[in-house]
Formats: structure tokens, C-alpha cells, sequence
């Protein structure tokens, strides 16, 4: 599908993208820092997924192009990493730090959030222990790859279930919480091995738990049981969870 023409106008494409290519590039999202497009600019017959934070005409251009700079070195470098270690993320085609932009692998399924929701709206979803099966084998799954992430040093900095996308192959026939949980958006991880930031990860995945998922908040323990075993900190970095806790409830009960 193409760029609507309106949207061509009204968001320049980066350089990178006015090349011939095999087909158009998609614009996903605009958030407020990037664009996120689905390209074939890289491979013919393999998506990519192209991040791109454009220049701000309101910040001062030399810093602007080193923050701009800074952050697509960052992301890439943390996925890379992440890659490397085995822990499921976008593979990592190609960047331009300078140009902002990064190339990345295309996660072809749905993201969490939209699985959960769809499951729990369907005829799939019952309540009683099937429900609890299925939607708990998916919490453990989210368990070990956030397990895997802090094991690796890497803590996401916006762990939510819209930041993680359930993986299917064309054809795969897994039900709708099937498939392999990949993370995604990095743009605001860091390097870390401290509970503190480990835990105040944790934090916000079950507040965007409890936001988005009210029927299946009492299942998030299953999360962090798994996400207990796997590594050898985690036991500690669970116990910093509940003074991070503490400290949400005082603040908003502060207001
Ligand atoms: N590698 C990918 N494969 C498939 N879809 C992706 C991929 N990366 C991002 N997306 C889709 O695009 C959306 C936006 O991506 P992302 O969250 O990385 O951008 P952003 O929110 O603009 O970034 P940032 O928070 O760093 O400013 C995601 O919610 C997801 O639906």
C-alpha cells in the first residue's frame, strides 16, 4: 500500500527513502520524537523497519543534529547487543547515526497489547483454567525474554505490551496469544546492571499492565515468578520492586 499522497506532503521522506525501491514506503507511526516506516528500500523481497528522527527546526541545529546522532547510536547499539546475547529484538540492516536513521528487521505479527485484547474479547478467551493456561503460558514467555534483557545488562526504559510483538510466520496457525515474544522500541533503553533500574523497569510494565489489561493484572505475577528464575539477580532485583512500589503508592497518594 502506498504512502497517502497527503501524508508524502505533509512528512518529507528521509533521503534514504526517495531511492527506487520494489514497492513504496508505508508510514506506521508518528510519534513525537521519529517516524517509523515499513520499507523495501534495503532488500526487494524482505520488509524493513526504518526509523527516522528528523531534524527539529526549534532546537539549536548543532545540537540538535548530536542528539539526533547520540540517540540512533544508542538504540542501535543496545539491539545490537541485545542481538548478539541472543535476546529476541530487531535484527539491526543498517544505520545513518548522522542522517537519523536506523534499519532494522520487520517483526511480521501483532504487538501484545492488541493479542491480549483480542483473546480476552473472543470466543477463545473462557473464564476458569483454560483462560489462566493460555494467558499464563504467555506471561511466563514475557517473564524469561525480560529476564534475558536484564541479563544482558540492557533495562528497555518503556516496557509496555505495545513494545512487544508477538512473532508469526505467513501461515503459522498458533492461536491468538501464540508466537515469539520479540521486543521492540529501544529509543529509551540504557546500559544497566543496577536492581534500581532493573526493578523500576518491572514497575512500569505492571503499571501499563494494570492500565491496559484490567481482567488479566492477577496473572502479572506469573511475569515476574519466571522472570525470578532467570537470571541470579532477579530474586534481589524483585525485592527492590517492592520499595519501587512504595514509593509509586506514597507519590500518588501525595497527588
Ligand atoms: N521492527 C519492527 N517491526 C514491526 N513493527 C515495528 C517495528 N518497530 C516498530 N514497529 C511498529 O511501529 C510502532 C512504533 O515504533 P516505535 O515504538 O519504535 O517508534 P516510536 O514510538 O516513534 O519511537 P520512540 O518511542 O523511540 O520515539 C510500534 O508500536 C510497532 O507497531
Amino acid at each position: 500500500m502506498a504512502v497517502p499522497h497527503q501524508q508524502q506532503h505533509q512528512f518529507p521522506l528521509p533521503q534514504i527513502l526517495t531511492h527506487p525501491s520494489s514497492s513504496p514506503a508505508l508510514l506506521i507511526t508518528q510519534g513525537a520524537e521519529g517516524r517509523l516506516y515499513k520499507t523495501t528500500h534495503l532488500f526487494p523481497d524482505r520488509p524493513c523497519a526504518l526509523k527516522y528522527r528528523p531534524s527539529k527546526p526549534y532546537r539549536h541545529p548543532i545540537l540538535d543534529a548530536r542528539l539526533t546522532k547520540a540517540r540512533i547510536a544508542a538504540e542501535a547499539k543496545v539491539l545490537e547487543r541485545c542481538w548478539r546475547e541472543g535476546v529476541p529484538v530487531p535484527a539491526v540492516y543498517a544505520m545513518d547515526a548522522a542522517n537519523g536513521w536506523l534499519m532494522m528487521e520487520w517483526i511480521e505479527g501483532v504487538p501484545v497489547r492488541q493479542a491480549i485484547n483480542e483473546y480476552l474479547g473472543s470466543g477463545e478467551s473462557q473464564e476458569g483454567q483454560e483462560e489462566a493456561e493460555e494467558l499464563g503460558d504467555l506471561m511466563r514467555r514475557i517473564g524469561r525474554v525480560v529476564g534475558a534483557l536484564h541479563k544482558t545488562g540492557v533495562v528497555h526504559g518503556d516496557l509496555t505490551t505495545s513494545n512487544m510483538m508477538l512473532r508469526r510466520q505467513e501461515g503459522e496457525q498458533k492461536g491468538v496469544l501464540g508466537g515469539e515474544v520479540v521486543l521492540i522500541d529501544f529509543g529509551l533503553a540504557m546500559q544497566s546492571m543496577s536492581d534500581e533500574d532493573r526493578a523500576v523497569d518491572l514497575y512500569v510494565l505492571e503499571r501499563a499492565f494494570a492500565s491496559t489489561h484490567p481482567r488479566a493484572e492477577k496473572l502479572f505475577g506469573m511475569i515476574l515468578e519466571e522472570y525470578g528464575k532467570s537470571f541470579k539477580k532477579a530474586t534481589s532485583v524483585l525485592t527492590k520492586l517492592e520499595d519501587v512500589r512504595m514509593r509509586g503508592r506514597k507519590r500518588s497518594m501525595l497527588g
